[in-house]
């Protein structure tokens, strides 16, 4: 056998490599720098494929939805402090919104840091992580990695999923250990995320509850759309013939053309419903906590579908909670529904597609208008008619106005087609999102950017020539946030919510050899839009939109506290 001094060694960034690769690891999103450059290097010559990006936000952003469309744990690797800082805003709204993703920083080291002698970009990283986060571990040991990165796939992708933070400081990439010690010491995850099965009394009482509602109605959130359980939630609906809403996420879960779909009939449905089966969706700011104006003063009854217990009676009285992962619960209901469960009544019915009707019906000229400088209903009609025509292309979409109304005029027909602000409401993730939807699935991504929300990413557009990938972007151009025609009373500086006017940021895509369009009018921007869906060139389409057509904060300007003291 070989003596010790022959025997082969591994070291830190040969084993964080083999655990990841081990565990399914394809892709890393990232920033280059010290300590973590060449342990980047190393992963990509080793085969997995590592996007550099120009800033962390974006990496995250981008691991972030990555685990969201795989259900596998989306990986963004930084550097210390500032970089670790960075990819934070992703890693919470990550955790925010329940999807999967691992962020790697390489850190300071502890004693160093713990006596506070002044390391490079010195920081605590772990601790400032822990409360942003659903899980935080630090490795000090080679001989750890193996453990460390097989709890950080299962704290990521189990229950309910959630951003993990491991923390590597820049000694244990080069610390050795022998080889075939660190090969056994590697875990790959068993059933990462385990089915949670529903207790069978939970799924009779839900039942129940929902046999009795005279207008019950079905309300999917993201966390059904992350579910992956398409087959059975479609039937869910055509089995009891209820109506439905789709949260924004959710669209395309079924197509927002559905029969049953109830989108264009939100207000009607949430006022006059008696019984709602919230599925994978929770009764938050974005569904007004459940109380209220928006939900009439009729009594309703809830149901909750979700994998966390604690979101039981978060806001309201769940009389019938049901607690799993929502594909285990949605067959357990189909199971208990058997073949002659009563459709919903066809009254209530009636009145919800009246209803749904007649707003389509209403809405329908203003997206034919072809005026110049467009409105958003203008350019939304184009854009409408495009992922009709081209359903699996992926839709980002953030911004106030640009985020509120695409998502009732743009109908969704296929699920995880929509990625956009989420829970948060959070601006920035728009680039993020846009490389890892054609990184992940290889389809065609059109992203529909406020000019404001734009500019929180836009540097990604170099990123997205580098690795030439299919994003259309057209950015809103209305001139500003919300709208483009505050004026400073005081004079001197611009107001705080404009931008300059008739900007092109048709030319910042340019700059780095991909397409700029500048389209002043609904047929341009159709045309625009199907050449770079065509192409599959990386594309920027600047859209002229009147700066007046906007109003403060789109659809939720009412949460802006407001000033009651008139100053002399
Ligand atoms: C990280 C962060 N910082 C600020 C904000 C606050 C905000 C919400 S929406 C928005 C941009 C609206 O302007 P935009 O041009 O994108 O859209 P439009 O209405 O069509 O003109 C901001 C700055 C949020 N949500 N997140
Ligand atoms: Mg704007």
């Amino acid at each position: 056998a070989a003596g010790a001094e022959e025997r082969e060694l591994t070291d830190g960034f040969h084993l964080i490599i083999d655990a990841l690769k081990l565990n399914g690891v394809e892709t890393i999103y990232g920033v280059p720098g010290i300590p973590i450059t060449d342990f980047g290097r190393m992963a990509q010559a080793a085969g997995i494929r590592v996007i550099s990006f120009r800033h962390e936000q974006n990496a995250g952003n981008a691991a972030a939805i990555a685990g969201y469309l795989t259900k596998k744990p989306g990986i963004c690797l930084t550097v210390s402090a500032p970089g670790f800082l960075n990819g934070l805003t992703a890693l919470a709204n990550a955790t925010t919104n329940c999807f999967p993703m691992i962020l790697i920083s390489g850190s300071s080291e502890r004693e160093i840091v713990d006596l506070q002698q002044g390391d490079y970009e010195e920081m605590d990283q772990l601790a400032i992580a822990k409360p942003l986060c659903k899980a935080a571990f630090r490795v000090l040991h080679a001989a750890d990695i193996g453990i460390a990165v097989a709890r950080a796939i299962r704290a990521a992708v189990s229950g309910r999923p959630g951003g993990v933070y491991l923390d590597l400081p820049a000694k244990l990439f080069g610390q050795t250990m022998d080889a075939e010690k660190g090969a056994a010491s590697l875990v790959k995850v068993i059933d990462a995320a385990p089915a949670m099965i529903p207790a069978p009394d939970a799924i009779k009482r839900a039942l129940d509850v929902l046999k009795g509602a005279k207008r019950p109605l079905i309300i999917f959130g993201k966390g059904a759309a992350y579910a992956q359980a398409d087959d059975d939630i479609r039937a869910l609906v055509e089995t009891s013939g209820i109506p439905f809403l789709q949260m924004s996420m959710a669209k395309g879960l079924l197509p927002d053309t559905h029969a049953l779909s109830a989108g264009a009939a939100r207000s009607t449905v949430l006022k006059d419903a008696d019984v709602v089966m919230l599925i994978g969706a929770r009764l938050n700011w974005l569904l007004s906590h459940g109380k209220g104006k928006t939900w009439g003063d009729a009594p309703k009854k809830f149901i909750q579908i979700d994998i966390e217990p604690k979101e039981m009676d978060s806001n309201v009285e769940i009389v019938a909670p049901v607690v799993g992962d929502i594909g285990s619960c949605v067959s357990a209901l189909l199971q208990g529904m058997g073949s002659n469960w009563p459709k919903a009544p066809s009254d209530w019915v009636g009145v919800v597609s009246a209803k749904k009707d007649e707003n389509i019906a209403k809405m329908a000229p203003r997206l034919m208008n072809n005026k110049s400088p467009m409105d958003f209903h203008g350019a939304l009609g184009a854009l409408r008619t495009i992922i009709k025509e081209r359903p699996d292309a992926i839709l980002v979409n953030e911004g106030a106005n640009t985020l509120d109304l695409a998502r009732g005029v743009i109908d969704m027909y296929q699920p995880r087609k929509r990625l956009d602000v989420g829970t948060w409401g959070v601006m920035g993730i728009g680039m993020g999102y846009a490389i890892a939807a054609a990184i992940e699935t290889g389809k065609p991504v059109l992203a529909v950017e406020g000019d404001s929300a734009f500019g929180f990413s836009g540097m990604e557009v170099e990123t997205i020539c580098r690795y030439n990938l299919p994003v259309c972007i057209v950015i809103f151009n209305n001139n500003g946030i919300y709208r483009g025609t505050d004026v400073n009373p005081a004079g001197g500086d611009p107001a705080t919510t404009v931008f300059v006017p008739g900007s092109r940021y048709d030319k910042m895509m340019e700059a780095f050899g991909g397409v700029g369009v500048n389209a002043t009018n609904p047929d341009e921007l159709s045309r625009a839009v199907n050449a770079a869906m065509d192409s599959g060139k990386p594309t920027l389409i600047n859209a002229v939109i009147d700066p007046a057509a906007g109003t403060e904060s789109g659809r939720i300007g009412n949460l802006n506290p407001q000033s009651v003291v008139k100053k002399k």
